[in-house]
This record gives C-alpha cells, structure tokens and sequence, in this order.
C-alpha cells in the first residue's frame, strides 16, 4: 500500500496525482538539492503526502509534505526526495519562480519559498503538533514551544546546499532534508548529543519534524536558532587571502594573518570531538578493522577512478597509500565524527566557531555516515579545505604571477598548521602523531573531491587533481 493512501495522509484527486508526478519529473532535476545530476529521470512516484493544514486556520495555500521516489531511465537504484508543496489559486508574484505546474485553476509549486507555509512550519513544531504520521518535536526545555514567532518571516536561503533551510529573521533557521531516507539524520543526532553535553559549538537544537519512511522513523526537518552576525569560515579564509594578494610584500598589515582564527578553530573541532566521543562512546580500531578500511579505501578509489579518468595516472600511488592503512598499529580510536567537514561548514559568531551540517557525506548510506570513524578524516577535511580555499582564490586572479602562487601555498600551509597546533593543544593529542593515516584521509578526501567537483563544478577539478598529484609526491610542474 502507498503511503498516500494511509489514513490522515492527503488523498489527491485520482487525475492530478499523475499531471502532479509528471510535472515533478520535469521540475526535481533542476534543484540544486537534487543529487542525481545528468542522469535522466524516467518517473517520479508521488508515496507520501502529508496535510499541513492548522486545525484553525481557513483559507489560504494548501500545504503538503510530500515524499516522492525518483526512478531513473539507466534503470538504476531509485532515490527519494523531501518536496514541500503548495497549491494555490493564484499565485503572488513573489512566488513566480516558485512555479512548478499550473493545474486546472490551481498553482502547483515550491513550498519553501511561501512564508505563511514556512510560518505554518514552525508554528506547528511550536504546538507539537502530528499530521499524518509526520510529527512536529520542539526541544524541550529551549522555550521555543512558548516563544512568540509573531512577526518572523520564514524565507529560503539563497546559498547553493544540499538540503533547504528557510531561515526566520535572525531568530532561526529551519532546515528541510532534501533526501528522505530511513533512520534519523545524522545531522538531527549529532546535535541533540552535542545538545545534551552543552557545547558552545553548535548552535541550538530547538526542534525537529520527524515522520516515517518503510515503517522506520525518518528526519524531515531540523529546527536551530539562527546565528546572527556570524560569518562563514569559507568566506573568511577567502578574504584573508584577498588581502594577502592585495599586498603580497606586507600581507601582516593587510589583515590577511588567518592563523589566529585557524588556530582557534583546530581547538573547537577538538572539543566537538571530544563531546561526541563522551555522548555517544568511541573504540579503538583493531587488526582486522583497519584492514577493512583498507579495503574501503580502495573500494572508494575505485569508483573515483571510474567517475574521474584524471585521477588515472595517480592510481599506483593512490593505491600503495590505501593498501598501508592495513599495516598500521591496531589501537587507532574511532568515534562518530563530522564527516564532511570543511570551511563552509563553520561559522565564527562574535562568540566563538560553531560546527555546522553533522550530515556526513550527502552521498554515502546513513549507516556508514554514523559508523565511528576516526576524528582524524575531520582534520584532514579541514586541511584540505585551507588548500581549496587558497587555490580557488588565486583562480580568481587571472594570470597569477609566481609570487602569489607561492604565497597561496605558504598560506595553506600556516594555516594548516595552525589548525592543527589548536587542535592538538584542546585534544592533548597531535593528530600529525599519525601521519600516514592523516594523509590517507586527504588523500580519500582530495579523490572523494575529484568525483565531488566532476559532477557538480567541473571548472574545480583540479583543485583536488593538484592536491592527490603533491600528496602522493608528484609534485606540480608550473
Ligand atoms: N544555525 C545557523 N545560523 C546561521 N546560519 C546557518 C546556520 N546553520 C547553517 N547556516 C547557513 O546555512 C548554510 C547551509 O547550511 P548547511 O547545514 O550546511 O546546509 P546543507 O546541508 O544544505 O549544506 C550554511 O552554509 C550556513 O551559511
Ligand atoms: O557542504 P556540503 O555538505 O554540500 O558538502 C559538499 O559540497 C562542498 C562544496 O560546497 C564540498 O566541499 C569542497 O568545496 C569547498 C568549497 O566550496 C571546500 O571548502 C572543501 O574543502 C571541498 O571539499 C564537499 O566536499 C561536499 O561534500
């Protein structure tokens, strides 16, 4: 039985649910959220439809919560997405790009963009309200549920992301998870846990929309206060290098010295790390364990050398890297991690650097997202983030002269190390102590980048390409 004919869920006039699902097919591969880009969409299959309505309020847009699955013409496995809908009989013109399809006499389109369905939202996060079997969860004991929300304006960010968040003023941001899948959001977890051992590092739980998918609990949304006046890390780091190729010969006095800040931000990460691992525990890693993450490794090698014929002549030593993992000292601690992290995942407030998005890869299944892992694919995430955010800056000076590729690459390399110096002060441990794990994980994150950049931005794929050809030695010939 489909979910949209379970009780309490919307049940749609026979005609429009196939008019509904063609329009889908045509309109999902377009948003930025959608994973599968460039693979054609032969069918999407409306399974969930979840009313919103509030029991007092008449009139207005109809709004549903609608899970749809994505069937491909490669015949390949399926994929099932998050689609808040609106219908309307007219549409403001605030809405226009919004459109999905018109039907007879209503407008079908994208909810996330309609403040009075995102006040809808919260409003019923605030009253822990259930629809269907969608239920609205504020996190007890944040005073969200008493908060007044009169006045907030619940409006989509414009940024490019994986998922949508819909920010309210500067009070919060509600963030919808684009891909539904079984199980609860690594994202939703890791923060009620960071929550739970009141790290300064995050920004506030204060609730959550959480339904079912294949009878399994599933995380539609999280709801976080929004931090005002905060700027991301990724945006820093690129301005501080603005001011190093403004003045090359004086970059101190141009402001351009991030290392304060990167220094700060290794020791926020350590103590992120150390929260996880008290909340939800942390192991060590044996023989046949690390030789299974050898093999996974490989295993990832593999498919990035089947999506990136560039990364080819790195193979060999791609491979000897991976294969040395399996020889390393058992005893190697894992823990539940970030998973993805890099600059545009932080953010410094006028307070501190909060972590952001404890998603993991969008890519990779929720379990092996969650499985503990060793906090040092963080730091090498981060690592490799200094030398993204260096090497595109200097792609937007054209012609760089030797000079600033030079002083692009001291950059990266002070600033690394003083995210690592930060972090090993906060952890009492030095994560360089174990090198050449930390330079599988750059070398695993730099490949994941190169299928990563393939197929979303293509003009970056050699930041990553540059970096697996100076890790693995062969340096780069200018
Ligand atoms: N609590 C917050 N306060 C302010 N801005 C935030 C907050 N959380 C996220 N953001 C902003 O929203 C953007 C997207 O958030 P993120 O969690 O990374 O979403 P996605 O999973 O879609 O990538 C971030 O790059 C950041 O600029
Ligand atoms: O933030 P997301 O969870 O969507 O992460 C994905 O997109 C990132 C790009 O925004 C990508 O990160 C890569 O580009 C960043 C600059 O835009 C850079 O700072 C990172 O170091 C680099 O990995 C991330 O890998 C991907 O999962």
């Amino acid at each position: 039985m489909s979910a949209i004919d379970q009780p309490d869920v919307i049940t749609l006039p026979e005609d429009l649910r196939p008019r509904l699902e063609r329009a889908l097919a045509v309109w999902l591969p377009w948003q930025r959220w959608f994973g599968a880009k460039g693979r054609p969409v032969s069918a999407v299959e409306l399974i969930q439809a979840t009313e919103l309505a509030d029991e007092r309020a008449s009139g207005g847009p109809l709004g549903l919560l609608a899970v749809v699955t994505v069937h491909f013409a490669d015949g390949a496995e399926t994929e099932r997405y998050l689609v808040p809908l609106g219908l309307r009989a007219t549409l403001p013109d605030s809405l226009a790009g919004a459109v999905i399809a018109g039907f007879d006499g209503c407008v079908l389109y994208d909810a996330t963009g309609d403040p009075e369905l995102n006040a809808l939202l919260l409003l019923l996060i605030g009253k822990s309200a259930q629809r269907g079997n969608v239920h609205f969860v504020p996190e007890l004991s944040t005073g969200f549920a008493g908060a007044s929300r009169r006045g907030l304006v619940g409006r989509p960010l414009g940024a490019e992301q994986s998922n949508t968040s819909v920010r309210f003023g500067d009070r919060y941001l509600l963030k919808l998870f684009r891909r539904a899948t079984e199980g609860v959001n690594p994202d939703l977890a890791a923060h009620r846990a960071l929550r739970r051992a009141r790290s300064r590092h995050i920004a506030t739980l204060l609730g959550a929309i959480e339904g079912e998918l294949a009878g399994e609990p599933a995380t539609f949304g999280m709801l976080q206060s929004f931090a005002a006046n905060a700027t991301e890390g990724w945006a820093m780091a690129l301005a501080s290098l603005r001011d190093l190729f403004a003045a090359p010969d004086a970059p101190a006095a141009a402001g351009a010295d991030f290392a304060a800040e990167a220094r700060r931000l290794g020791s926020a990460v350590a103590a992120v790390h150390a929260d996880l691992a008290r909340e939800l525990g942390s192991s060590t890693l044996g023989v046949g364990e690390l030789a299974r993450l050898s093999q996974d490794l490989l295993r990832r090698l593999d498919f990035a050398l089947s999506v990136v014929p560039d990364l080819a002549p790195y193979a060999d030593p791609l491979r000897a890297a991976f294969l040395a993992v399996a020889d390393l000292p058992a005893g190697v601690p894992v823990q539940r991690v970030h998973g993805d992290l890099h600059l545009g995942q932080v953010l410094r407030t006028p307070a501190t650097w909060l972590v952001i998005d404890f998603e993991g890869e969008p890519a990779a299944p929720i379990a092996e997202r969650i499985a503990p892992q060793s906090p040092l694919r963080d730091v090498a995430g981060m690592l490799r983030s200094f030398d993204y955010a260096a090497q595109h800056q200097l792609r937007l000076f054209t012609g760089s002269a030797a000079q600033l590729r030079r002083l692009a690459d001291e950059w990266t390399r002070h600033n690394r190390d003083a995210f690592l110096a930060g972090y090993a002060e906060a952890a009492g441990a030095d994560p360089a102590a174990r090198q050449a794990l930390l330079t599988a994980f750059e070398l695993d994150k730099a490949v994941y980048e190169a299928v990563y950049e393939t197929r979303n931005r293509p003009d970056w794929v050699d930041i990553p390409l540059r970096a697996v050809r100076r890790l693995v030695g062969q340096e780069v010939v200018r």
